[in-house]
């Protein structure tokens, strides 16, 4: 095969998506946040930051008509892909007919027992990434999904709407950090890979994209009594950005219980007065281990 038939084979350039579309028929659904990648250079970029080899499994959500699909099974030993649009899956079969490496699950990523597609899918591998380029209207969900259930995974390299990229990836400090920076890098550690311009899909989005690398932590960097009560007390100090610790924290343990606050966020050396955005995630910790010994919220 010479470099320009080559090129013309790869699923994801703007001819070939182009010629997939019309041979099929098929029609983009906003509803499913359906943008497909058109540069080889993005979808290289993508697959390069998951550290892939033939040892290794990729699990792709949102294949689409299988850009970066292809890509990834060049790369890995095995390839999931999970596309809920039911129209895509004989065009996904299709075009990835010669990669065999390739298994198209029909689903929401959102229903779907992701340990168990793991265990049936990826057994015997030598580790697992999520690669994708999510759909932006539920990037969140499927993200905290993939960390909360605490899937076997090396690391997550994702397209993702820029601005939640750099929320994810914010230090304490500054008007980006927030709930999601702290549960993110309660379980990762995030690098921010690259920003991508909405050129590069069709169709295109209204905004900036950015991939964006989290390589799972073996071990949270604080340790904290209660998780999930961790994760309340964070929400709590966020609740009103623009209020005080303090403040936030009174109606997360009621007025009743006020006048306990300033000598408990004392103990561990927060001053009452602090926005929650200046807390670190050990801070974080240190005050949730706190309000639970105190018995707070009642
Ligand atoms: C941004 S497009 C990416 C397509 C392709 N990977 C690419 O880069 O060109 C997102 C894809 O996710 C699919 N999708 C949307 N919601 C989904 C869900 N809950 N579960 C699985 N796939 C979903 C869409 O149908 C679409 O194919």
């Amino acid at each position: 095969m010479t470099e320009g038939s080559k090129a013309t084979a790869e699923v994801g350039s703007p001819k070939r998506t182009k010629d997939i579309i019309a041979k099929y028929g098929f029609t983009f659904k906003k509803s499913l946040g359906q943008n497909f990648l058109i540069d080889q250079n993005i979808l290289r970029k993508i697959v390069g930051a998951a550290n892939l080899d033939k040892t290794k499994g990729a699990l792709e959500i949102g294949p689409g008509i299988g850009a970066l699909t292809q890509q990834l099974a060049s790369e890995a030993g095995r390839v999931t892909a999970v596309e809920i649009d039911n129209r895509l899956i004989p065009i996904l079969r299709d075009v990835l007919a010669d990669t065999p490496n390739v298994h198209i699950e029909h689903g929401d990523v959102l229903k779907l027992d992701l340990p168990a597609l793991m265990e049936r899918q990826f057994a015997g591998l030598g580790g697992v990434s999520v690669v994708a380029n999510l759909p932006y209207y539920v990037t969140t969900p499927i993200l905290m999904k993939l960390l909360e259930e605490k899937l076997p995974l090396e690391n997550i390299v994702v397209m993702i709407q820029k601005e939640v990229a750099q929320r994810m990836a914010a230090k304490p400090g500054g008007k980006e950090y927030g709930s999601l920076s702290v549960a993110v890098q309660y379980y990762c550690e995030p690098e921010l890979v690259c920003i991508v311009p909405h050129t590069v899909f069709i169709p295109q989005p209204n905004v900036d994209s950015a991939v964006i690398k989290l390589a799972l932590r073996d071990k949270p960097p604080v340790d904290v009594e209660d998780e999930a009560f961790f994760f309340r007390t964070v929400q709590a100090c966020f609740a009103q950005r623009r209020k005080t610790i303090a403040n936030n924290l009174t109606a997360f343990v009621g007025k009743a219980n006020r006048e306990r606050l300033g000598p408990l966020l004392e103990s561990c050396g927060i001053d009452p007065s602090r926005r929650g955005e200046t807390l670190s995630l050990a801070e974080f910790a240190a005050l949730s281990d706190a309000l639970r010994k105190a018995g707070l919220p009642g």
